[in-house]
C-alpha cells in the first residue's frame, strides 16, 4: 500500500520532468538549426561575392525579410524611396538566405536589358504560372523565342492602323459614359480599365460582338485583386511558400478569382473558334514602305528592337493576321508547334498585359492633365490644329501621327509613373556592375527599377515635375537609352508598345477634344502603390467639364 502511494505520488513529478526534458531538448534544437541556417546563409557563395553591395540592417535568419512586415504597397513604395537614400543607386536585400539586388544605374540596367544573355525572368513570376502557364512574359528558352517570333509579327503596324476604328468606336463609349459624371469628382480608373478590356477582345482577340462592359468591369476587378495577391507573396515571407499559403484566406480567394479569369478567357478562344475565318479578318499589307522608313529612324535614334525588324524588314504584299486569328491558324499548320494550351496562355497573358498596363497609363495621364491645365491648354490647341473646325471627326491613324505635343505628354506621365514600375530577371552568369565595385552572383534575383531610375536628378533636372518637355528630341538625343524604359527595351521589351502608344493617342484626343479635365489635387496627394502594375491607393480623381463643341 505504501509503496502504491509512494508510486502514485511520483508519477505526476516525473512525467513533468520528462515534459520539460523534452522541450528543452527542442529549444536546443531549434536553437542549434537556427545558428547552422545563419552559418549557411552568410556563408554562401552568392553572400560572399556580393558583400560589398550595400544593404540595410539586416536581422540574424530572416535577413531583410522584416521590412516589408505589417506594410502595405504604399508604405513598400515610400520604403524603397528611402533605402536607396540611405543606401545609394545599387541595393542588396537579404529575404532569409536569398539575394536580391535592385538597380537603378542605366548602365547596370543595359547589362540585363540588352542581347540575350539574362533573358529568364527571376523566380518570383512563378506565381503567375497557374495564370499565364508558359505565356510570353514568363516563359523561357526555345518556348519564348518561338513564340515571341511568331506573336510579334501580329502586332506589325499594318495590323494597327486596321485597329484605330476600333479604338475610335470604344473611346466615344467611354467618353459617352462620362457625360452621367460631369460636374462630379470621380475616379477615372474603373471607366480606363472597362475600356481597355473591350478594346482588347474587340481588336486582338477577334471578338465580333461589343462585350457586356459589366463583364469586362468583373474580369479587371479580378485581374488588379489577382496581382495583389501575387504581389504579397513575392513580398511576404509567410505566403512564399505553397505550404503555408494553403492554410490561409488567400487561397480561396485567389481559386475565386482565377475562375472568373479563366472562365473569361476561355470563352473568348471558344467563341472565336466557332466563328473564325481568317479570310475574312486577314489585312493585305502592302504599304510597308513607309514603316520601313519609320523603322529606319527609329534606328538611328537607338530606339530599336525586334517590332522594328518585323515592319523594316516584311515589304511586299501579305496578308497578316490579329493576334488571336493567328494564333488559331498556327494551330491548324502541321509544320507549326502551336497546341490549344499554347493559344489559352497567350491569351490570358495578353488580355493581362495589354489591358492593365494601359489603363494605368490613360489615368494616370488624365490626372496629370488635369493638374496641369497649361499642359493641357497646349494638347487642346494640338487638337485644334489637326481637326481644325471638326473636332467631333472620328481620328485616323494619320492623325495620331501629327499628335507629337500628346506623345510627349504620354511619354513624360510614363516617366514619372511607369505602369510596370519594376522588372525582375535571373541573372546567368556572375556579373560585374558599371555603378561600383560590385559582383552579382549567377542565380541572383535582379530587380530593375524603372520607377527610380526614371527619377534620377542627374538625368531629369527637377526629377519630380512633370515636364513634357523632357521628351524634346534635343532633349532624348543625349540621353542614355536606358535612363527612360517604360516599355523596357532590347529582345525581350514589351510586345505591345505599339499598340499602346497607338490607342493611347486615340483615347486621350478623343477625351480631350470632348472635356476640360481638372482635379482638386497636386501630384503630392497621390498616394502611389507599388503593385505589380502601378496604382493609385487613393483613387484616380479627376472632375469633367463638356467643351461646347463636345457632342457626347
Ligand atoms: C502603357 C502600356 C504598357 C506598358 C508600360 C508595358 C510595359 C511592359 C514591360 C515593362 C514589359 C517587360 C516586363 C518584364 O520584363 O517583366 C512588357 C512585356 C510585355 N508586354 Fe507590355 N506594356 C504595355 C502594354 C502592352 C500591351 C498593350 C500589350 C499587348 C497587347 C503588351 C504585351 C506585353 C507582352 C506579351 C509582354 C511580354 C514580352 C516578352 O517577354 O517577350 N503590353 N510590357
Amino acid at each position: 500500500m505504501e509503496t502504491l502511494q509512494r508510486e502514485s505520488s511520483q508519477l505526476p513529478l516525473g512525467a513533468a520532468t520528462s515534459s520539460a526534458g523534452t522541450w528543452l531538448s527542442l529549444v536546443f534544437g531549434v536553437g542549434v538549426i537556427a545558428i547552422l541556417y545563419e552559418y549557411y546563409r552568410r556563408n554562401t557563395r552568392a553572400y560572399k561575392l556580393m558583400d560589398t553591395i550595400p544593404t540595410p540592417k539586416q536581422m540574424p535568419l530572416i535577413g531583410n525579410g522584416h521590412m516589408a512586415f505589417g506594410q502595405n504597397n504604399h508604405q513598400i513604395l515610400k520604403l524603397m524611396s528611402q533605402v536607396f537614400k540611405d543606401c545609394g543607386e545599387t541595393v542588396r536585400i537579404l529575404l532569409g538566405h536569398m539575394n536580391v539586388v535592385f538597380l537603378t544605374n542605366p548602365a547596370d540596367l543595359e547589362i540585363f536589358l540588352n542581347g540575350y544573355k539574362h533573358l529568364e525572368k527571376s523566380v518570383e513570376y512563378r506565381y503567375f504560372q497557374p495564370w499565364f502557364g508558359n505565356g510570353l512574359l514568363i516563359s523561357k528558352g526555345h518556348h519564348w523565342r518561338h513564340h515571341r517570333k511568331m506573336i510579334a509579327p501580329t502586332f506589325h503596324q499594318s495590323i494597327l492602323k486596321s485597329f484605330v476604328p476600333t479604338f475610335v468606336k470604344h473611346s466615344k463609349a467611354v467618353s459617352g459614359r462620362f457625360a452621367s459624371k460631369v460636374g462630379q469628382e470621380f475616379d477615372c480608373h474603373k471607366y480606363m480599365s472597362e475600356t481597355t478590356v473591350d478594346i482588347l477582345l474587340t481588336t486582338a482577340m477577334g471578338c465580333k460582338v461589343q462585350p457586356e462592359t459589366e463583364k469586362s468591369a468583373e474580369y479587371a476587378q479580378a485581374v488588379m485583386d489577382m496581382c495583389d495577391i501575387i504581389h504579397i507573396r513575392q513580398l511576404k515571407l509567410f505566403y512564399r511558400l505553397d505550404s503555408t499559403i494553403r492554410f490561409t484566406k488567400l487561397r480561396e480567394h485567389d481559386n475565386k478569382l482565377m475562375n472568373v479569369i479563366l472562365s473569361m478567357t476561355r470563352k473568348v478562344v471558344e467563341d472565336r473558334k466557332k466563328n473564325f475565318n481568317a479570310e475574312e479578318r486577314g489585312i493585305v499589307d502592302r504599304t510597308a514602305e513607309d514603316a520601313k522608313l519609320k523603322a529606319k529612324a527609329a534606328k538611328k535614334e537607338g530606339l530599336r528592337d525586334d517590332l522594328d525588324d518585323i515592319d523594316e524588314n516584311d515589304i511586299g504584299e501579305k496578308r497578316r493576321l490579329a493576334l488571336l486569328d493567328a494564333m488559331m491558324e498556327m494551330e491548324k499548320n502541321p509544320d507549326i508547334k502551336w497546341t490549344d494550351k499554347d493559344v489559352m496562355d497567350e491569351v490570358n497573358t495578353i488580355m493581362f498585359e495589354g489591358h492593365d498596363t494601359t489603363a494605368a497609363g490613360s489615368s494616370f495621364a488624365l490626372c496629370m492633365l488635369g493638374i496641369h491645365q497649361d499642359v493641357q491648354q497646349r494638347v487642346f490647341e494640338e487638337q485644334q490644329a489637326i481637326f481644325g473646325d471638326d473636332l467631333n471627326r472620328d481620328c485616323t491613324f494619320a492623325d495620331t501621327l501629327q499628335m507629337s505635343y500628346l506623345e510627349r505628354v504620354i511619354c513624360e506621365t510614363q516617366r514619372l509613373f511607369p505602369p510596370v514600375p519594376l522588372i525582375a530577371r535571373k541573372a546567368e552568369e556572375d556579373v560585374n556592375l558599371k555603378s561600383g565595385p560590385y559582383t552579382i552572383a549567377k542565380g541572383t534575383t535582379v530587380v530593375l527599377l524603372q520607377y527610380f531610375v526614371h527619377r534620377r536628378a542627374d538625368i531629369y533636372p527637377d526629377p519630380e515635375k512633370f515636364n513634357p518637355d523632357n521628351f524634346l528630341p534635343e532633349r532624348t538625343a543625349n540621353r542614355h537609352y536606358y535612363a527612360y524604359i517604360p516599355f523596357s527595351a532590347g529582345p525581350r521589351s514589351c510586345v505591345g508598345r505599339k499598340f499602346a502608344m497607338l490607342q493611347l493617342k486615340v483615347l486621350l484626343s478623343t477625351i480631350i477634344r470632348n472635356y476640360r479635365v481638372s482635379s482638386t489635387r497636386t501630384q503630392k496627394d497621390f498616394q502611389l502603390q507599388g503593385d505589380i502594375i502601378l496604382k493609385m491607393a487613393n483613387g484616380f480623381n479627376i472632375t469633367l467639364e463638356k467643351r461646347p463643341t463636345a457632342k457626347v
